[in-house]
């Protein structure tokens, strides 16, 4: 005999099957008869199916948070009724230039009121929003403003000089974008002249009322930006309006923003969208406060003066952050939550900034995952812990998001899970709502990344702890082979900041004729330490904490090791001057010198 469930009552749309009676364990089941597009049956319905965008946060912000302040700089503040208004105005001025559906505007700007109207204001006219690194040269703009086709450029007045060089080098043919400069009275720049159109003078023409371009689909492209360079020349990562909203509802939830938070804005919009908190303080109606120059000061300054409450980082700033002279470091009004990603913190640099009173919230993500799909989400067990250990604990990335899909660590060989060890290493691999839909004109790439087993290729190296939380082990192009063990340059570095003279380290692969490759510490010592370390002492204190296969068998000192626009520490220049530096032994056994390092 066969049950059916729901008899008589089943929903609309649903037929029952009869699959093995339940007397023999089996259950009835309910499939859908159409598929969900069908008009008339169960599915998506115009009610149900309006696309998903995180620009709708700004108007309800408008209605919850009126009178609130949304964006503050200097003396400036402005409101979210205010706020909602500017960035109608600029999408309705965009429009009335020319601006259509799907053309590329982009934007040249430190974090300053206008780039936080320009997240908002740029998509509302239908366009798709290119946040361009104020850090480039003029050679990567150029490339930039071509491959997206931009047709319009924001401009800070300090970067007129490098957007006319970039225009300059656009290839021949290639139509010019409209330049508008953005005023700052807070600054000394000269005033543009009368006749030119500038950010407020258009914003003067905008309508305040203007009905704003909704997507037609939630799949629409809203935002394009681009990698930051760090192991390859730089990819048009585009992202949809789902995707985005996804990000942005997901990111609030996994770092516990309360309501009316006071943000502090270190992290650079430019850098994959300020990880959606743009977005996000709409929802929350806190406050930004906008930070033209991020260092110590300003930041230390600005958490005092405005009660700051939470901001995010890469953890280069929480190095600088930790570091920081007395004098510089102020007491920290309250308690003030920090959300860090973008590079590997080593958990000495979490303990330290921890023991100054911030709380330290880790995150991963890529510019094509929008934001931060993966957390070390903090266990109350783990309060309890000794301070270092707590840091130990949070150095790892951790586990997906409540809105990612899945999150593993592939063996590239077999195509399988690698085991819950901690120890044996492959790449992360994700999938969710956040995956970039792809890079632009780029097939061959974001076939590469995404792949038709379903999952996104990180290109990240990673082991997975018996506790479900995963920890990278390096980038895949990092990763120091050594007579056929692998290194992980992570590791290493990680015992390198334990130490109390260094500022900075890197390690990469220096060739080596016995052995393949061996690790090359590159290091900056604090200030005070100046020329009294060695790399003697450099590598004793490494002896004494990990393997001898580990340990760098080259030590350098540089004053500062070499970034990249996003404050991460460019691997591939340092890869090059150990490369120059040739084999660290010949096969005849033979060391080699050079004047600037100290070779053990
Ligand atoms: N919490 C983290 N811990 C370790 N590494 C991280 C963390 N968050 C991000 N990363 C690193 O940053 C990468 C993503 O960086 P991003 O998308 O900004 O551009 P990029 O990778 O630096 O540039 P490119 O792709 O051109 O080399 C990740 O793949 C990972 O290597």
């Amino acid at each position: 005999m066969f049950t059916i469930v729901n008899r008589g009552n089943k929903p609309l749309g649903f037929r029952e099957v009869k699959t093995t009676p339940l007397s023999q364990g089996g259950k009835a089941k309910l499939i859908r008869l159409r598929p969900p597009h069908g008009s008339g049956n169960l599915g998506a319905n115009p009610a149900n199916s309006c696309p998903l965008t995180p620009l709708g946060f700004l108007e309800r912000a408008a209605t919850v948070f009126s009178d609130c302040p949304s964006v503050v700089y200097h003396d400036t503040v402005f409101t979210w009724f205010q706020t909602h208004r500017r960035c109608l105005r600029l999408a309705s001025a965009l429009v009335s230039l020319g601006i259509t559906r799907g053309d590329v505007v982009s934007v040249l700007l430190p974090n300053v009121p206008a780039m936080y109207e320009m997240q908002f204001g740029v998509p509302m006219s239908g366009a798709v929003l290119n946040n361009i690194n104020t850090r480039l040269d003029a050679r990567t703009v150029a490339v930039l403003l071509h491959h997206s086709g931009s047709k319009l450029v924001f401009v800070d007045p300090s970067s007129l000089q490098l957007i006319g060089d970039a225009l300059r080098l656009l290839p021949p043919g290639h139509p010019i974008p409209h330049v508008i400069p953005v005023e700052d009275p807070h600054e000394e720049f000269p005033a543009a002249p009368a006749d030119t159109l500038t950010y407020e003078r258009l914003l003067d023409k905008g309508d305040p009322e203007f009905v704003w371009v909704q997507p037609e689909s939630e799949w629409d492209p809203m935002v394009i930006n681009y990698t930051s360079g760090t192991t390859s020349e730089p990819k048009g990562v585009v992202h949809c309006h789902r995707g985005t909203f996804l990000i942005t509802v997901d990111s609030l939830i996994e770092w516990s923003v309360p309501p009316r938070p006071t943000y502090l804005w270190t992290l650079p919009m430019f850098h994959a969208n300020g990880w959606s908190y743009p977005w996000g303080m709409a929802v929350v109606g806190g406050t930004n406060v906008c930070l033209r120059r991020v260092n110590a000061a300003t930041v230390y300054a600005a958490i005092a003066s405005r009660g700051v409450t939470h901001l995010c980082c890469a953890p280069v700033v929480l190095n600088m952050l930790a570091n920081a002279p007395e004098g510089v470091r102020r007491p920290l009004p309250g308690k003030v939550h920090v959300r860090t990603a973008g590079s590997p913190p080593p958990a000495a640099v979490l303990q330290r900034t921890e023991a100054i009173g911030f709380e330290v919230s880790h995150g991963y993500g890529l510019t094509e995952t929008a934001g931060l799909p993966v957390s070390c989400t903090w266990k109350g067990e783990w309060d309890s812990l000794p301070a270092s250990e707590r840091a130990r604990l949070k150095a790892r990335q951790g586990v997906r998001t409540p809105a990612t899909g899945k999150v593993d660590i592939m063996d590239s060989e077999t195509g399988c899970s690698v085991p819950r060890d901690g120890s044996t290493m492959g790449e992360i691999v994700l999938r969710g709502g956040c995956v970039m839909l792809g890079y632009l004109d780029d097939n061959a790439a974001t076939k590469a990344a995404i792949r038709e087993d379903g999952w996104f290729y990180t290109g990240d190296v990673g082991v997975m702890h018996p506790d479900g939380y995963l920890e990278i082990r390096d980038r895949s192009k990092d990763v120091i082979i050594n007579a056929g063990e692998n290194i992980s340059s992570v590791e290493v570095e990680s015992v390198l900041y334990s130490h109390p003279a260094v500022n900075e380290a890197a390690v990469v692969a220096r060739p080596d004729e016995l052995r393949g490759e061996t690790p090359c510490a590159f290091v900056s010592v604090k200030d005070y330490a100046a020329g009294t370390v060695t790399a003697a002492d450099i590598t004793a204190w490494c002896r004494e904490r990990m393997p001898q296969y580990m340990v760098p068998r080259t030590v350098v000192f540089h004053t500062e090791l070499p970034k990249t626009s996003t404050g991460k520490i460019q691997k591939y220049v340092l890869r090059n001057l150990a490369m120059e530096m040739g084999p660290a032994r010949k096969a005849d056994g033979a060391t080699a010198n050079g004047s600037r390092r100290q070779q053990q």
